[in-house]
């Protein structure tokens, strides 16, 4: 029998002093407010890109540390240049600086959903619900996740399976603006999500999934070094692509780890379109050459020595370097920048025991 998760809520909110919420932006972040019910007892860490002499207004009463561009070069030096700049992309910078074991990342036009009877959904619990219960990536439950209250195993289904393994990613969606890529938001501009589907998934085991860093939650000490949102943006051929390159590179590692990736509810309300031709600049490269990734992500194997996220990392990195140098030379810069990011990475997340890599003084604004 799976144990049921409960539905009410907690007393103290889940995971409170386990958990930061990273937000990348370049606005004021007013949508907070709508968030404070469920936001305001975490931790947030907010990565301001663009010009760092702008400044970034937060609501009062949350407990903040946030970087801009300055801070980033400040900290990680010559690393700095593998994170990407005026691009969401910055967000992974946010995830490195962490403490914290658990991390769920939001964008600032992303409000709270109502369910089908008119109810708050508070995406955060559900995220960490989603985490803190196993997945089933090696066997389908066709009553999607036997660990929710009123579901269970099927019958057929293997008892030896049925302990599950631990969930590294929480993948949420969005009613209203669906992530589109920018030839179908051309085509159909208009077209809003308005299906809720009550539904959580494990993403089986050898199946690749398109990532979407808009409402993503994930256990940082399991898969962490993992969620390197690649080099994007300004001065990079390629962008939008953040977040799939990440989804990619943490799904080989979760399936070679054994590691599992949910993906369905929490929904949250997408409430603004970026522009669909500015996108179609940005992703345009993509489209064709994911056409090349796929396959080269359906296909790379890690070896057993590789026992770590790191270790993985770094030997999907010499993979990319090798293989997706000849689809374009972007490729072997972006398999360097993921050697600087697990080096980056690991300055500032030591092994527990080494002396961690104190931030310089002032490193960030912190309330
Ligand atoms: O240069 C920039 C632009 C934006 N941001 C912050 O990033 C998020 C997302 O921005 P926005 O909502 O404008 O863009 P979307 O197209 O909806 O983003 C989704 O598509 C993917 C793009 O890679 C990504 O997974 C989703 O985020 C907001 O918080 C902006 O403030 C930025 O930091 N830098
Ligand atoms: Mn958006």
């Amino acid at each position: 029998m799976a144990a049921a998760a409960t539905t009410t809520r907690p007393a103290v909110p889940l995971l409170k002093d386990e958990l930061d919420i990273v937000i990348p932006t370049i606005r004021n972040l007013d949508f907070l407010e709508q968030w404070r019910p469920f936001f305001q007892a975490y931790h947030l860490i907010i990565v301001q890109d663009g010009d760092p002499s702008k400044t970034i207004k937060v609501p009062e009463g949350f407990d903040y540390e946030l970087y801009n561009r300055n801070d980033i070069n400040r900290i990680l030096g010559p690393k700095a240049s593998c994170i990407s700049f005026k691009d969401s992309a910055c967000r992974c910078f946010g995830y490195m600086v962490s403490k914290k074991k658990y991390v769920y990342t939001i964008d600032d036009d992303c409000f709270v959903a109502k369910d089908p009877s008119g109810k708050e959904i508070n995406a955060l619990e559900q995220h960490i619900r989603n985490l803190l219960s196993p997945s089933t990536p090696f066997f389908f439950n066709t009553l999607y996740d036997p660990y929710r209250d009123g579901a269970d195993f099927v019958r057929g289904y293997p008892f030896s399976l049925r302990e599950g393994v631990p969930t590294a990613v929480s993948h949420g969606l969005w009613l209203n603006i669906p992530d589109y890529d920018a030839p179908t938001q051309l085509v159909k501009p208009l077209e809003r999500n308005t299906r809720f589907v009550d539904a959580i998934m494990t993403i089986p085991k050898g199946t690749l999934f398109p990532m979407c860093g808009m409402n993503l939650g994930f256990n940082r000490e399991l898969i962490g070094p993992a969620m390197y949102f690649g080099l994007m943006g300004d001065g990079q051929p390629i962008g939008r692509y953040d977040d799939m390159w990440a989804g990619w590179c943490s799904k080989v590692i979760c399936d070679h780890l054994g590691l599992g990736v949910k993906t369905g509810l929490p929904y949250i309300w997408h409430s603004k379109a970026s522009n669909p031709f500015v996108n179609l600049k940005k992703e345009y490269k993509g489209i064709y050459w994911q056409e090349e990734l796929i396959p080269f992500f359906q296909s790379a194997t890690l070896p057993k020595e590789c026992t770590t996220v790191q270790k993985c990392y770094i030997e999907l990195a010499k993979q990319v370097k090798a293989k997706l140098g000849k689809v374009d030379e972007y490729f072997i810069k972006l398999a360097d920048a993921m050697v600087t990011w697990i080096e980056a990475w690991d300055e500032l997340n030591p092994p527990s025991g080494a002396k961690s890599t104190e931030l310089p003084n002032g490193a960030a604004a912190t309330k």
